[in-house]
């Protein structure tokens, strides 16, 4: 008899899923928003805005300018961006990487309760360091999935 994924690993296999359109080269990231009814209300990738794809770098090191972080569009803002419902209040985001400080302000902002992540590999950075104080104080919950039915079939590029 078939063995049925957990919700959790549903919803983290969607935002790993979406991470699959990011066309970063280093690290793509994938989004999925929940709402307490275990529905599906957004997803998202990072990317650039609309209108700039293919005009703006992806390169992560040389001049500032040249360099994406500037210009792309995180897979949070994304997914909350493109939300299929107006009230995001006790939805949970699953994030293929733990998200950084200006996503979780919007995580915050929006009204989001929960956050599941896959990888946390820029666990020491200052911006992760910050984006869980902030967490923290708003008192949002976030955890660990360990999707392990698929990670075998998923490129470790984004771990
Ligand atoms: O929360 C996040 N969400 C998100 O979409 N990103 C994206 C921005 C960049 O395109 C990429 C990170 O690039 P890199 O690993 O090469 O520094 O991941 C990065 C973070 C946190 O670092
Ligand atoms: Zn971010």
């Amino acid at each position: 008899s078939p063995k049925p994924l957990s919700y959790s690993d549903y919803f983290m296999a969607v935002a790993l899923l979406s991470a699959k359109r990011s066309k970063d080269p280093n690290t793509q990231v994938g989004a999925c928003i929940v709402n307490q009814e275990n529905k599906i209300v957004g997803t998202g990738y990072n990317r650039m805005p609309n209108g700039c794809d293919g005009e703006l770098p992806w390169a992560h090191t040389g001049p500032k300018l040249e360099r994406k972080y500037i210009y792309v569009c995180h897979a949070e803002l994304n997914a909350i961006i493109n939300k299929s419902k107006a009230d995001m209040n006790g939805c949970t985001i699953y994030v293929t990487l733990f998200p950084c400080n200006e996503c979780a302000k919007l995580i915050i902002q929006a009204g989001l309760s929960e956050v599941v992540y896959l990888s946390d590999k820029y666990h020491d950075e200052d911006e992760t360091i910050a984006s869980r104080r902030m967490l923290d104080l708003a008192e949002i919950p976030y955890s660990k999935n360990r999707l392990l039915v698929f990670i075998s079939s998923v490129e470790s590029s984004s771990f």
